[in-house]
């Protein structure tokens, strides 16, 4: 199969410090990627060199086998992708325009903007919140908020960076379901940073562990977390322990 995302020779460097080294890494259209490492391994710059938020010191960078040029990407590739992090990012005004913000931007008609908002809004299980104002939410409802505004760009890519950690136990559980269920009914290719154990396991088709800058093991996110190698069964095991 054709690769979504494709990085070869990636390396990032700060100074006379390595902080990301990746020889190749391929993304496949529809795969969700759980990626894992301690803090400080790489993840958010491994995260942000994909998205094109921050241009490699060397090394490749393909979208569908085209290679992008990461320092001048063209405003129509960058709006084929979304971002959620795990401080949501809520404007001051309803839920409903909280959702449409982007669609607003690139100039959608109403009707349109309506009929979009309405069904990602029922999508999260929010449609009673619509003209509630959105900075008086609950974590996990403005979690949703926050899903829903980057899902209704229908990206064809999704990053997302601990987006759940912050929510208490049932709520993170029920958004899961609901979240995975979306994610696989559009087939959206995800990068999903998690230092849940519980998260990646439910969420993710394949597992990368990143250790000091460097991928140390990619495989199915069961072989993974059940066959560690030696440089990442330790993290592997205690990133279990809390779930035993
Ligand atoms: N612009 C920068 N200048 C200097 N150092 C940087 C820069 N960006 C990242 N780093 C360093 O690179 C390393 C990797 O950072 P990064 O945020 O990617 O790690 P992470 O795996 O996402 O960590 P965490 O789990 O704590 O969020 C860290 O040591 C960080 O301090």
């Amino acid at each position: 199969m054709n690769p979504m995302i494709r990085l070869e020779k990636i390396q990032y460097a700060k100074k006379d410090r390595t902080i990301l080294s990746i020889p190749s890494l391929s993304i496949t259209q529809g795969e969700i990627l759980g990626m894992m490492g301690p803090n400080g391994a790489g993840k958010s710059t491994l995260v942000k060199i994909l998205s094109c938020l921050q241009t490699p010191t060397s090394g490749k960078l393909y979208y569908k086998n085209e290679e992008l040029s990461v320092s001048r990407i063209p405003l129509e590739q960058r709006r084929k992708w979304a971002v959620v992090l795990q401080q949501t990012l809520i404007f001051d005004t309803t839920v409903f325009q909280n959702v449409a913000a982007g669609l607003k931007i690139r100039r959608v008609a109403k009707s349109l903007i309506k009929q979009k908002v309405d069904y990602w809004l029922e999508q999260f299980g929010i449609s009673h919140l619509a003209k509630k104002n959105a900075k008086l939410l609950s974590g996990g409802e403005a979690q949703r908020v926050n899903l829903a505004r980057a899902l209704i760009l229908n990206p064809e890519v999704l990053y997302l960076d601990e987006p759940f950690s912050a929510l208490d136990y049932p709520t993170k559980v029920k958004l899961l379901k609901d979240f995975k269920a979306i994610i696989k009914k559009t087939e959206t290719t995800t990068i999903f940073v998690s230092h849940d154990v519980t998260e990646i396991q439910f969420m993710t088709d394949r597992l990368a562990i990143l250790m000091d800058g460097k991928i140390q093991q990619i495989g199915s996110t069961a072989d993974v977390l059940n066959n560690p190698n030696q440089y990442t069964a330790s993290f592997i095991h205690d990133m279990s322990l809390h779930i035993e």
